[in-house]
This record gives structure tokens, C-alpha cells and sequence, in this order.
């Protein structure tokens, strides 16, 4: 079966700065993919070459099964919704109308649900809109367009919280009924963590972390308590963060815990928690940080 995204060696240099180094990625059939990472990591370069905003300086790209390059046949199965998109200087009932010509999925009943959901004015023109409004629209035309492949980059600057719950909300409700795939990056780790069945972590331009989300979940524990009960339950298993105040030790362990083990944490009188997505992606974050890169290898 052709991969709807394949991605190998993937590299982007801006000068003599590695944007993406030697990334590799496959995402089979419908999925809700979360690509996360530091600012600077390297998320919306990804997206850019898989939408063909960008050239990879090395390295193979299909979507569809084929180089998106140039090739509208692919574009036209596919929506890219950005950050703080440009619009031109058209009122937002155009904008929606342009959308729907240039996506064959496009639902325009849907399109009107979300557009008095957002309280969006169609007959305002964009550069009259509010930032949230904005990203509003742009997540509008990403969700009506029904698009094979959907590429979201932090799609709701300035959105309020609860405009944030709806998209989130509408995404999950619009893939339960037309399943697609779907990459999305985001700093909001724990607000979307309910919406990922995947998780790509890239940081400084490789993909450090790649797994299913509820592996993730599960699989990475704080323990916490007097610190000779946490030495005792944690010996020879990898461990990180380790924090102490006076004799209070927390740490986290990179690794599920099974029933015996959580037995004797009782017996320990530990506290023993799931580390919650961000969490993890803060640890993950750190241990990539103590790998050289390329570009720091001396
Ligand atoms: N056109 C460009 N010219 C030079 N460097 C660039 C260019 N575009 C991106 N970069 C650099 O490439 C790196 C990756 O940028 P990218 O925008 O992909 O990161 P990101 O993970 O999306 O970050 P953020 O979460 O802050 O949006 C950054 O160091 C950035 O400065």
C-alpha cells in the first residue's frame, strides 16, 4: 500500500543553518498526528516541503504517492493551514467561495456551520478581522476543505479558549465522520493530547520521539516521596529529572510501571503519576539536548 506521506532523508540547510536533518516519516491512512518541538525545531519547515511551499535542500518527499512539487493533481487533495496566514484583500464570504474552488472535498454546508459557530462576519474584508478571527477563518477553510491530507501549523494564534475547544471539538467530530489524515503541530501539548493518536517530536531538525500517544501516556512515571524509598524503587531503571527538597526526592522514570511495582511504591508510601503528555515532552526535549548534533560536533 502507498504511504499517504513518506518522508526519507528529508534535509533543509538555510545557509549553514540544518533546519530538518536526515528526517525520516511515514504516516499510513487516516490519522490525527501531533508534530511537537521547541520553537525553532524545525515543525513548519516539515509542513512547508510537504505542502510544496518549500524545496527539501536533500531527500525524498511523497504525499499521495507522489512529489508534491508542481503537481496539482496532489495540492488539490491536500490544505495547508498556517499560523497567522495571509489573506488577500478580500471580505471573508470571497475568501470561502475561492477555498471552495480550489478544494474538490470542499463542504460548503459545513463551511456555513463553522462560520456562524466562529460568529465569523462574511461580509467583513479580512484585513478588518481580529487575529483570532483570522485564524478562525483559516481553520474554517482547513476543516470545510475535507482535504485527503490536512496540515495544520498552530492554527489558532490569537484564539481565545473556548474558540480553541471548538476547534478542537469540530476536528475530532469532522475526522470521526470523514477520516483523514491529519498532522498537527502545536506548543499546546496537553490541550490537544486527547485529540493524538500519534506523537512526532523534532528537535533541532530530527525527529527525536515517534510513537503512538497512549504508549506515551503510559509509559513514562513520576515517583515521588522520602528519597531512600524512591532510590530503593527506582534502582537500575532510567530515571530523569531527579529534583530533592531537603529529604523529598521526585523523579521520573522513563518507563511503565506494572502492578508489583506500584504494590511496593504503597509499601513505600510513594506517590506514583502518569506523566502527562507535556510533561514528556519536556523530558524528551531534554535528553535530546544532551545529543551532539551535527552542527555542534566540534
Ligand atoms: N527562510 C529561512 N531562512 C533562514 N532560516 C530559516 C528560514 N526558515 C526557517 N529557518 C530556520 O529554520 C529553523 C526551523 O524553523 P521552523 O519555522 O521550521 O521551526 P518551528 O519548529 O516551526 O518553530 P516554532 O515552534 O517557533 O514555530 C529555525 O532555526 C529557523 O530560524
Amino acid at each position: 500500500m502507498t504511504a499517504t506521506i513518506s518522508v526519507r532523508g528529508l534535509t533543509r540547510r538555510y545557509r549553514h543553518h540544518l533546519a530538518l536533518d536526515d528526517v525520516g516519516l511515514t504516516v499510513d491512512g487516516p490519522s490525527i498526528t501531533g508534530l511537537v518541538g521547541r520553537n525553532g525545531a524545525g515543525k513548519t519547515t516539515l509542513l512547508r516541503i510537504l505542502a510544496a511551499h518549500e524545496l527539501p535542500t536533500a531527500g525524498q518527499v511523497r504525499v499521495l504517492g507522489a512529489n508534491p512539487i508542481e503537481n496539482d493533481a496532489v495540492l488539490r487533495r491536500m490544505v495547508f493551514v498556517r499560523e497567522d496566514q495571509s489573506f488577500p484583500d478580500i471580505r471573508v464570504r470571497d475568501a470561502l467561495k475561492a477555498a471552495s474552488w480550489s478544494h474538490p472535498g470542499w463542504c460548503a454546508e459545513l463551511a456555513e456551520t463553522l462560520v456562524g459557530e466562529f460568529e465569523l462576519p462574511t461580509d467583513r474584508p479580512i484585513k478588518r478581522l481580529s487575529r483570532g478571527m483570522r485564524s478562525a477563518l483559516s481553520i474554517v477553510i482547513g476543516l470545510a476543505a475535507r482535504a485527503e491530507v490536512t496540515l495544520f501549523d498552530e492554527p489558532y494564534a490569537g484564539l481565545d479558549a473556548v474558540a480553541r475547544q471548538l476547534f478542537y471539538d469540530r476536528l475530532l467530530a469532522e475526522y470521526a465522520e470523514h477520516p483523514r489524515t491529519m498532522l498537527l503541530s502545536t506548543h499546546l501539548v496537553d490541550e490537544v493530547a486527547g485529540l493524538l493518536e500519534r506523537v512526532v517530536m523534532i528537535d533541532r531538525g530530527r525527529i527525536v520521539l515517534d510513537c503512538a500517544a497512549d504508549d506515551i501516556r503510559g509509559g513514562w512515571t513520576m515517583v515521588s516521596g522520602p528519597s531512600a524509598a524512591v532510590q530503593r524503587l527506582v534502582a537500575g531503571r532510567p530515571t530523569r529529572g531527579r529534583r530533592t527538597i531537603a529529604s523529598q526526592e521526585s523523579v521520573v522514570v522513563a518507563q511503565a510501571l506494572d502492578d508489583t511495582d506500584r504494590l511496593r511504591a504503597r509499601e513505600l508510601r510513594l506517590r506514583v503519576e502518569p506523566l502527562s503528555l507535556q510533561q514528556v515532552v519536556v523530558q524528551a526535549s531534554a535528553l535530546a539536548t544532551e545529543q551532539p548534533t551535527e552542527e555542534s560536533r566540534p
